[in-house]
């Protein structure tokens, strides 16, 4: 990047997603795309905010019918339109208050309080952002303006791990202050920033800093310094089965469901920080919005773990074990791990070596004791045998299975013979 005085001409990104000539002059780029743009971060969907001193809804409109772009009325009262391309989000709003500058010193943290015009490539910086840009600092404009929306309590966290900048002493003496008001914001949007600061290795750090300023008290009340410990515990296991098994380790970064982004480390890091009672648990996830399946999923590895700490385990109790934890399975070890006081991060750590047979179990699609498959179905069970439905067919079907696993039987007359000589019984 060329730098003249006030001049940042390629802060206009290669993959722009419309014509200048759209924008009326004044316009400006504002936020997270300005800071990003000074810090080289590059980024393959633009997320980009635009302050237009009036008109700002009719110019998203314009651009919107002539991309053939998704539009959508944000706030009619304060002007805010948002136009969705499919390799960028671009919102309009209206500038707050009557000049730039106000607009500006109404945001959260210098750093992204700077504006550039891309007609005139002029940089607007009244706080002085690009100097706690250029030293990795995040600054409060104002405690009023952390007061005025408390989200930014916890976005001061998320941006810290997210840029890998420090928080500036005075503003987290201000935020540990104000942390009472987090409780007066959407837990959805609360959640939103824990999600991130969960997964990311980062984010570790910066959550047990919330936390210490008081924020997370309201949402995790029996969170204690031995759960931030486990916390930090799990990003060492989670970095000795990256080394030990890139296998499992993928198998961690997974999400929960396609429709929810925490990963099963997520959930694993979720598991420390939550109340060790499942239903207690529950009740405080809830309150985050977390969805049933996280909510669920957080619950039953809290609930098996302890049956990892003897790890010798008959086929017939890891047969049971792979049942109930299901693909919850990645995070409940994750737990047992953390729970066995894992000395070092070192390859071919013993803690690990104890759980190898059964992750290598999980890892093959085609083990019958982590993966059984279905050799007869209870219909052919009642028509071989001549019973009727009931309960005692459902544990004919799991005898069935267990000796699949144990490698007894393998075919569907074998286990009709097995059943036949359980009926007898
Ligand atoms: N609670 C908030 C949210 C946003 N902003 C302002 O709105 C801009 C855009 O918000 P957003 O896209 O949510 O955040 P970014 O800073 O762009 O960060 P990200 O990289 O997460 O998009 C921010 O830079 C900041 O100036 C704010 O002051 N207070
Ligand atoms: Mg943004």
């Amino acid at each position: 990047m060329t730098i003249h005085g006030l001049i940042y001409p390629t802060l206009v990104p290669d993959n722009w997603p419309f014509g200048l000539e759209w924008l009326p002059q004044p316009a400006y780029i504002v936020g997270g795309a300005v800071r990003d743009a000074l810090l080289g971060r590059t980024r393959e969907y633009l997320d980009l905010d635009f302050i237009i001193p009036s008109g700002a809804v009719a110019v998203a409109q314009a651009i919107a019918r002539h991309y053939q772009a998704g539009f959508v009325l944000l706030d009619p009262q304060r002007q805010i339109a948002r136009v969705v391309f499919p390799q960028a989000t671009v919102d309009f709003a209206q500038q707050e208050g009557d000049s730039l500058e106000t607009d500006l010193h109404r945001r959260d943290f210098t750093i992204n309080a700077i504006a550039y015009n891309p007609h005139t490539a002029e940089i607007i910086d009244p706080l002085q952002g690009r100097t706690d840009l250029k030293q990795g600092i995040l600054r409060m404009v104002s405690a009023a303006n952390l007061k005025d929306d408390p989200l930014r309590l916890m976005r001061a966290y998320r941006q810290a791990a997210q840029l890998d900048f420090t928080i500036e002493p005075t503003t987290q003496a201000t935020i540990q202050t104000l942390a009472s008001y987090i409780t007066e914001v959407a837990a959805e949007r609360v959640r939103v920033e824990i999600n991130y600061l969960l997964a990311n290795p980062q984010g570790t750090f910066w959550l047990r800093k919330a936390a210490e300023n008081n924020l997370l008290a309201p949402f995790f009340p029996n969170a204690t310094l031995e759960s931030w410990e486990k916390l930090a515990k799990v990003e060492i296991v989670a970095a000795l089965i990256a080394q030990n098994s890139p296998h499992f380790s993928r198998e961690l970064q997974k999400s929960v469901r396609d429709t929810v982004k925490t990963t099963w480390l997520g959930i694993a890091k979720l598991a420390c920080l939550v109340h060790p009672h499942t239903e207690l648990a529950e009740i405080e996830l809830q309150k985050l919005t977390y969805s049933r399946a996280e909510i669920k999923a957080v619950t039953t590895a809290l609930q098996l773990f302890p049956q990892l700490k003897s790890a010798h385990k008959s086929v017939r109790e890891q047969y049971f074990f792979f049942q109930e934890a299901g693909n919850v399975f990645a995070a409940t070890i994750i737990l047992a791990l953390v729970d066995n006081n894992l000395v070092s991060a070192m390859p071919g750590d013993q803690s690990l070596r104890v759980y190898a047979p059964l992750i290598s179990r999980y890892l093959n699609p085609d083990d019958l004791v982590a993966h059984p498959t279905k050799i007869i179905s209870g219909d052919e069970l009642i028509i071989a045998l001549n019973i009727s439905p009931s309960p005692k067919l459902g544990e004919l079907l799991t005898e069935i299975a267990v000796a699949q696993a144990e490698g007894k039987i393998s075919t569907p007359e074998e286990a009709i013979a097995l059943a036949q000589s359980l009926l007898v019984d």
